[in-house]
């Protein structure tokens, strides 16, 4: 009976131990799947919070990108594959929408089950469009978006200027997954004025390739106005706003609209950091005129293959900007949101012509700072 006793209770701690070693293990895989599927990456949604921000921004563009951006996309060997042998670009490209979202179907594989990105590791952009607002940013954005080695958080993060106390680990989490040989990429005009950008941004990489779309800062100024006027119809005259007195004709540099236009001025702030050699001008004047032959000078600024060309751009007359080929199959325009490439407010000539005399000096010496006349005046 003893012996009895002692085999029952021997075997119930048999089971017992084996049933434990089963429940520990069940409970590593569930930690591994859950990891594997992304979910142990710490997603920053302090970003949903922030506050309306300073004139010119618009929150809900962005705020639409942003969780665009932060939801699991994929990105499979088999892109890896394609990018090596040239053939990615076509279903690549089919990829983005209109403003520079993803599509919604980029989460989801063919047959339609939804996948989550377990492929890459989320880097540090290696190449940043800082600058300027309003001269054409999104558009080379989302032009460079069509190339298989280049991926890009669509908003603007604004790591740089607003939330630089999250820290740099915030902003890395921001970024999408690249693959070995892919490009990490972000655009945040306002870097290029921001006087602590330059230092911030060399703290975290002080390698990393800086373009800046420059456009004529009289129409630049013009372009900033017609936003600001967009979302407050109230707004004083640009006339009244860009010079401190009618009589006298001066210009009022305190204007966010004009100091922006004063290139010359941030570009040495950012010289100070950074080699002229590690930026690139675009001009944004061509970027409308010859998309493929600025994007080409791009690609070879970033060391890539140059596939973006002709063949991905068309004139659309009504729109009156270049825009991305339709994707086969799909009827849908590929033009910029209706904020890009907005009519402008007449604005009385002499008043342009004065804003073009005070430019003059400045743009002088960006050429100079550059190596670039972009032919302004
Ligand atoms: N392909 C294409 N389609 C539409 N718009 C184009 C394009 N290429 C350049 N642009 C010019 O881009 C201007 C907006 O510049 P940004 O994208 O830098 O603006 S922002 O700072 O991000 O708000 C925008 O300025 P506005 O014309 O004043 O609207 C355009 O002139």
């Amino acid at each position: 009976m003893g012996c009895g006793g002692c085999r029952i209770r021997f075997n119930l701690w048999k089971v017992l131990s084996k049933a434990s070693v089963c429940f520990t293990m069940v409970l590593i895989f569930t930690y591994f799947f859950y990891c594997l599927t992304g979910f142990c990456d710490s997603t920053p949604r302090a970003l949903f919070k922030q506050q309306a921000p300073h004139r010119g921004y618009d929150i809900s563009d962005d705020r639409r990108r942003m969780l665009e951006d932060l939801r699991p996309s994929p990105r499979f060997p088999l892109d890896a594959r394609s990018v090596r042998n040239g053939t990615a670009a076509a279903p690549r490209a089919q990829q983005v929408d209109a403003e520079g979202q993803r599509s919604k179907n980029e989460s989801t594989q063919s047959s339609g089950i939804p996948v989550s990105n377990t492929f890459g590791s989320k880097r540090f952009p290696q190449a940043i469009i800082i600058g300027v607002k309003k001269g054409g940013t999104r558009a080379l954005l989302e032009f460079l978006r069509i190339h298989p080695d280049v991926r890009a958080f669509g908003a603007e993060p604004h790591f740089f200027d607003r939330f630089y106390d999250k820290g740099l680990e915030w902003y890395r989490n921001l970024m999408p997954r690249t693959l070995d040989g892919q490009i990490t990429m972000e655009k945040t005009p306002s870097y290029f004025v921001t006087k602590e950008a330059p230092s911030r941004v060399c703290t975290m990489n002080c390698q990393t390739k800086l373009i800046v779309v420059v456009r004529d800062p009289v129409t630049r100024a013009v372009s900033d106005y017609t936003q600001t006027l967009s979302k407050n119809p109230g707004l004083p005259s640009f006339q009244s706003l860009a010079l401190k007195n009618a009589t006298t004709g001066l210009i009022d540099t305190s204007w966010s609209a004009v100091r922006i236009g004063l290139y010359a001025k941030h570009l040495e702030s950012w010289l100070q950091y950074f080699p002229l050699s590690q930026f690139l001008f675009v001009s944004g004047e061509r970027l409308v005129s010859d998309p493929a032959g600025e994007m080409g000078r791009v690609q070879d600024f970033l060391g890539l293959k140059r596939v973006i060309s002709d063949k991905h751009f068309y004139f659309n007359q009504t729109k009156g900007f270049p825009c991305l080929k339709k994707p086969e199959g799909s009827s849908r325009p590929r033009c910029l949101g209706k904020s890009k490439g907005r009519p402008h407010p007449d604005i009385h000539s002499e008043v342009l012509q004065r804003l073009r005399d005070f430019y003059r000096p400045f743009n002088h010496r960006f050429y100079q700072l550059s190596g670039q006349d972009f032919g302004w005046d």
